[in-house]
């Protein structure tokens, strides 16, 4: 048992607050944290943390504003409190990760404006949007798969009117499924006998760049004379943790670490690649004749630590989020610089939000001929439409560790396998606690 700690828990994940208590010996601390019916926060610290070392555990998913604020109050009332020192604990830590392009309402970047005369034919990768207040996240998935399947049969009705595909190509006979069937079961059931409007939809319907009914509406129409401002929260996040009264942070794969740069107070930015490694060694066969695939340049430098560490080979995708003309590759915003033919491939990327990365990139891969896709990732967001996009797609399998809630992805995702990260938050927590090091942790 660790003395003179108090762990918090906040709202966002009870499940890893339970394992750090578990692993340390204490009881979680007792608190009230719920909501006026205003909206409004309200927090109660119900043990004392006078001359105590208090790790608050707050991680940035679910309703992330409203858990970012949860956290804030927490660490305000047990600094006012007299706490001695403060850690704010965020397995995935929010805003980190922000857009330098701006997003139009339904999530889709709006770099670019295409000229009148060709305007249907450009599209925008990100789809379907990451929620709005409006559109929950992980509580959402059930209407997230309704989404999708709503849009899969107005793909499907578009066909049957007669709307053509923006670059000219209907999807093969072959290349049909019924929506229905691979989103509720989770396969990608093939059904050439039926005439169902949801057979038109293509195989591995995941983007829109092949869907007419959001070609339709995905235009950008800026401003004459106006650029766009897109608000950069990164500096004001740290500095609300900060003013709030955090004396220090820990997390886990921030996808840019230069974000540790906006504190003037310590951050401890644990690595997931120990976890990843680990499944690599001892869950895929063969794996040393596996290829690690980056899904992007910015996740270069991750993948590349991991293959040079298990001595494996290595490939890139080069993924372009601008606004593409749609020619006669469907892949044409996708290239991969590397060989996969005949070989298992092994996606690695700090993230997944829409899952748009990984699913593209996956049916990339098997289109160059590798066998087998898996995802290995930190951190499993799955947004919206996320869970119904990776069943519908060409991924074998998907691992994340659990920095956000994943029993309820896990149960509508029969290809999701979670590692636990929580004991490497408690031992981290632990050797903070009593002044060791903990490099060891960043390598393992
Ligand atoms: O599941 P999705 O919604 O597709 O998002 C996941 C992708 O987004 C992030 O990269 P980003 O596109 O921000 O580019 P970067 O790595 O160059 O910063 C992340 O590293 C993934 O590659």
């Amino acid at each position: 048992m660790v003395r003179n700690i108090v762990v918090l828990g906040g709202n966002s994940h009870p499940q890893i607050v339970e394992t750090i208590c578990n692993f340390l010996g204490v009881p979680p601390c007792n608190r009230i944290l719920k909501k006026f019916s205003v909206g409004e926060s309200r927090c109660e610290i119900q043990d004392s943390v006078r001359g105590k070392d208090v790790y608050i555990i707050q991680s940035g998913s679910g309703k992330v504003n409203d858990n970012f604020i949860d956290l804030c109050i927490m660490i305000s009332a047990c600094k006012t409190g007299s706490a001695k020192r403060v850690t704010a604990v965020l397995p995935l830590f929010p805003y980190s990760r922000q857009p330098d392009v701006p997003y139009n309402k339904a999530g889709a970047p709006l770099s670019k404006a295409p000229t009148d005369v060709n305007r249907n034919d450009f599209t925008f990768e990100s789809r379907p949007a990451t929620p709005s207040p409006t559109q929950p996240q992980s509580q959402g998935l059930t209407n997230g798969m309704e989404g999708l399947q709503k849009k899969l049969g107005k793909a499907s009705l578009d066909q049957q009117n007669g709307f053509s595909y923006a670059n000219g190509i209907t999807p093969r006979r072959s290349d049909t499924m019924d929506s229905s069937q691979s989103l509720t079961n989770g396969h990608n059931h093939r059904d050439r006998g039926s005439s169902s409007a949801s057979q038109t939809a293509p195989s591995f319907t995941t983007h829109d760049y092949e869907n007419p009914s959001i070609l339709k509406t995905s235009v950008f129409q800026p401003k004459p004379g106006y650029k766009q401002w897109v608000a950069q929260a990164g500096t004001l996040v740290a500095d609300l943790l900060t003013c709030a009264g955090a004396d220090h942070i820990i997390t886990m794969d921030l996808h840019d670490p230069q974000y540790q740069g906006f504190f003037d107070i310590p951050v401890d930015n644990l690595y997931g690649k120990g976890k990843l490694k680990k499944y690599i060694q001892t869950s895929i066969p063969d794996y040393r004749n596996a290829v690690i695939v980056s899904p992007d340049a910015g996740g270069a430098k991750r993948a590349t630590a991991i293959a040079d560490d298990l001595n494996m080979d290595f490939a890139l995708i080069h993924k372009e989020r601008r606004p593409t003309r749609i020619t006669d590759r469907q892949n044409a915003t996708m290239m991969l610089v590397g060989d996969v033919a005949n070989k298992v491939t092994i996606l690695v990327d700090d993230l997944a939000d829409t899952s748009n990365t990984i699913t593209r990139a996956a049916k990339l891969l098997k289109k160059e001929g590798a066998t087998h896709v898996y995802a290995l990732l930190t951190h499993g967001i799955f947004s919206g439409d996320a869970i119904a996009r990776i069943n519908a797609s060409a991924l074998d399998k998907v691992v994340v560790t659990n920095s956000v809630p994943q029993d309820e992805h896990r149960r509508l995702c029969p290809k999701l396998e979670v590692l636990d990260v929580g004991h490497t938050f408690a031992e981290a927590i632990r050797r903070v606690h009593h002044g060791e090091s903990i490099s060891t942790l960043f390598w393992d």
